[in-house]
C-alpha cells in the first residue's frame, strides 16, 4: 500500500465554498502528498457526499492522490475512496474496520494519549490530532491542545500522526517538531486568496 500523503485537504462544507476549484488547484502541486477528505454538511444528504466524493476520486486519480471520505463509510465504498475518517459520534473504530475491510485507510479522531492508543488498537491506521490552534471552521470544539498536546499523542503511538484545526504553514514546524506526520486544513487552503501557492507553502514547510 503506498505512504499515506502528509497534506490533507478537508471540503469546506461552508456554503459559497468551491471544493471542486480549490481541489483542482491543489493536486498538480501536491500530487501523492495530497489526501482529500471529502467532508460535507450534517444536513447534505448521501446523494449530495456521493456526487462530490465520486467527482473527488475521478480527480484525484491521475495525480496518484487518495481520497477518504469523512463519516459516511458507505459513501467510501460506493465510491471506491481509499478508505475513510471517523471520530467520536461516528461508527466506533473496530466497526469502521470491519465496514471498509483490512486493506483500506481509515482515520480515527484522538485528542489525548488513552484515546489514541485505543483508537490503534481497534484499526485505525492513522489518527487526526486536535484541534491543534483555535478554528471557526468547525465550532463546538474543546479547548486547542498546541503542540505540546500533539506530542503527547505522538508519544504514544507509532501510526502516523495528522494535526488538525487551525493549521498554517507558519504553525507547521512546531507541529513536524511535535512528530505530527502531516497536517489536515480546511481554511488554509479553501479561505486561501491563491489556493496553488498556498499548497506548495503548506507542502514546503512540511518536508524540510
Ligand atoms: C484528519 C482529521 N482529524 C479529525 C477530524 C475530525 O473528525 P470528527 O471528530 O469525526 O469530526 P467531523 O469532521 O466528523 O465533524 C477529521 N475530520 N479529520
Ligand atoms: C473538522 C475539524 N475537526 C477538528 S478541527 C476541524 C476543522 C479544521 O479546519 P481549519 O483547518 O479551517 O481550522
Ligand atoms: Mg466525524
Amino acid at each position: 500500500m503506498p505512504s499515506l500523503g502528509r497534506l490533507h485537504l478537508i471540503t469546506d462544507t461552508r456554503p459559497g465554498r468551491d471544493p471542486l476549484a480549490v481541489l483542482r488547484a491543489a493536486l498538480p502541486v501536491a500530487r501523492a502528498e495530497l489526501v482529500v477528505q471529502v467532508r460535507v454538511a450534517d444536513d447534505a444528504t448521501d446523494r449530495e457526499a456521493y456526487e462530490l466524493a465520486r467527482r473527488v476520486v475521478e480527480a484525484c486519480r491521475p495525480y496518484g492522490a487518495r481520497c477518504l471520505v469523512n463519516d459516511r463509510l458507505h459513501v467510501a465504498l460506493a465510491v471506491g475512496a481509499a478508505g475513510g475518517h471517523v471520530g467520536a459520534d461516528d461508527l466506533p473504530v473496530a466497526a469502521a474496520r470491519r465496514v471498509l475491510g483490512v486493506d483500506a485507510v481509515l482515520g480515527a479522531t484522538a485528542r489525548e494519549p488513552v484515546t489514541a492508543r485505543a483508537a490503534v488498537a481497534a484499526g485505525a491506521g492513522y489518527l487526526g490530532v486536535g484541534p491543534c490552534h483555535a478554528t471557526t471552521t468547525k465550532p463546538g470544539l474543546p479547548a486547542p491542545i498546541g503542540p505540546d498536546g500533539v506530542r503527547a499523542v505522538t508519544g504514544a503511538v507509532t501510526v502516523p500522526v495528522i494535526a488538525i484545526g487551525g493549521v498554517t504553514a507558519a504553525s507547521v514546524p512546531a507541529l513536524r517538531a511535535a512528530g505530527a506526520y502531516g497536517v489536515a486544513v480546511v481554511g488554509a487552503l479553501s479561505s486561501a486568496a491563491d489556493p496553488a501557492r498556498a499548497t506548495a507553502e503548506l507542502l514546503g514547510a512540511l518536508t524540510c
